[in-house]
């Protein structure tokens, strides 16, 4: 005869095991519908609304049980506590008064072909970048005599340095590294504060300003912000120094837009340099030359503040109706004929 005990034994067995299937399938489903959310990404007037009612809709969802995900990148608020920018959430006033007698830096290559895109990326930047604030623009090139020198706002000077051209544009674009290492080693110490490194492909559309500034500072990759952590494209292989690990990494950064204080700049690029001249030494060239090097230090050295897709936008991307102002856009370029 089977005991009472082992009957109601057994029905609570069964009950648990059915209510762990449906919490595993109902989290499955949720997890999958929910993951990419089409969230209004900019917290103005409304926004501010669009987020409560998410946040409540999160805490229902969280009070059913189910799990709800909301894409990394399009939080406000890294793991780490680093705010990542998106419109709306600063208060520039604020940050205006900070930074108010900060120096700035801009630092970019134009070396061969690419001096085409100096002029609109220098009167962009007058235009949007860091308006009203003492910056000095660091460009490097190997055509010094050729570049025309444009009108330059108040307290805004031009520093052009030569810098000899490599074969490859793969070498040029690493060599930014190098330069980079020296630069802020010597000369940029008593001469700014912060400095922001940028490709010169591109140009300002709108405000950029003293809210991107701080210790230690890198760009979401717009063509990764959505991705999965084990689709980005770092360095998989262990022989580059580049390499990082299946299951770390917390965003994919682009090397066009990051910044920081000269003393960060300087750690940073001494990283990447010595990772770089390695890979040499052994035959290899990461993915995606200093960018794998970037992306490898900021896995283990955290940004103090990460920038949302706005400030390095290509207009052939799909999901720009998450971003709403392109502040910092690509310049449509034929890659063979300008490396070329
Ligand atoms: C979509 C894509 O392909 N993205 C990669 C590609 O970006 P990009 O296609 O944006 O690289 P790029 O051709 O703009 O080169 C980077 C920068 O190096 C400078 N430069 C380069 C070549 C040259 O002849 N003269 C010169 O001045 C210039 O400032 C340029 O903006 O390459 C980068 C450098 O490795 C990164 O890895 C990017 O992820
Ligand atoms: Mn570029």
């Amino acid at each position: 005869m089977v005991s009472r005990a082992a009957i109601s034994g057994g029905l609570i067995a069964s009950v648990l095991i059915l209510v762990l299937f449906y919490a595993k399938n109902t989290t499955f489903f949720f997890q999958n519908k929910f993951f990419i959310e089409p969230v209004n990404v900019s917290v103005n007037e409304q926004g501010i609304q669009v987020l409560r009612m998410e946040l409540a809709q999160c805490e229902r969802k969280m009070l059913l049980g189910q799990r709800y995900i909301r894409k990394p990148a399009l939080q406000f608020i890294t793991p780490w506590l680093a705010p990542i920018l998106w419109d709306g959430t600063y208060d520039l006033k604020i940050l205006n008064n900070q930074f108010k007698d900060k120096r700035i830096g801009l630092f970019v290559f134009a070396v061969k072909k690419y001096i085409r895109f100096l002029p609109p990326f220098l009167e962009s930047a007058e235009r949007y970048f860091m308006v009203g604030y003492s910056v000095n623009y660091y460009v490097f090139t190997d055509k010094v005599g050729e570049v025309q020198r444009p009108k330059l706002g108040n307290g805004r000077i031009l520093n052009l340095l030569e810098v000899e051209a490599d074969k490859r544009w793969q070498d040029i674009s690493m060599k930014r590294m190098q330069i980079l290492v020296n630069l802020t080693n010597e000369r940029l110490r008593d001469e700014i504060d912060y400095l922001v490194c940028a490709d010169v492909d591109m140009v300002f559309n709108d405000h950029v300003g003293v809210e991107i500034l701080g210790n230690l500072v890198a760009t979401l990759h717009p063509g990764f912000f959505l991705s999965e952590p084990m689709h980005f494209p770092y360095e998989r292989r262990p022989i580059s120094e580049a390499y990082v690990p299946l299951g770390q990494g917390d965003f994919y950064y682009m090397a066009a837009f990051y910044g920081g204080t000269v003393q960060e700049i300087y750690k940073l690029s001494s990283a990447c340099c010595s990772g770089i001249s390695v890979d040499k030494k052994n035959n290899i060239e990461a993915l995606w030359q200093e960018e794998s090097h970037l992306n490898k230090y900021l896995v283990y050295n955290k940004p103090t503040k990460v920038l949302s897709p706005e400030y390095i936008w290509d207009t052939n991307l799909p999901h720009g109706d998450l971003v709403k102002k392109k502040r910092f856009l690509a310049v449509h370029k034929d890659h063979e004929e300008v490396r070329n």
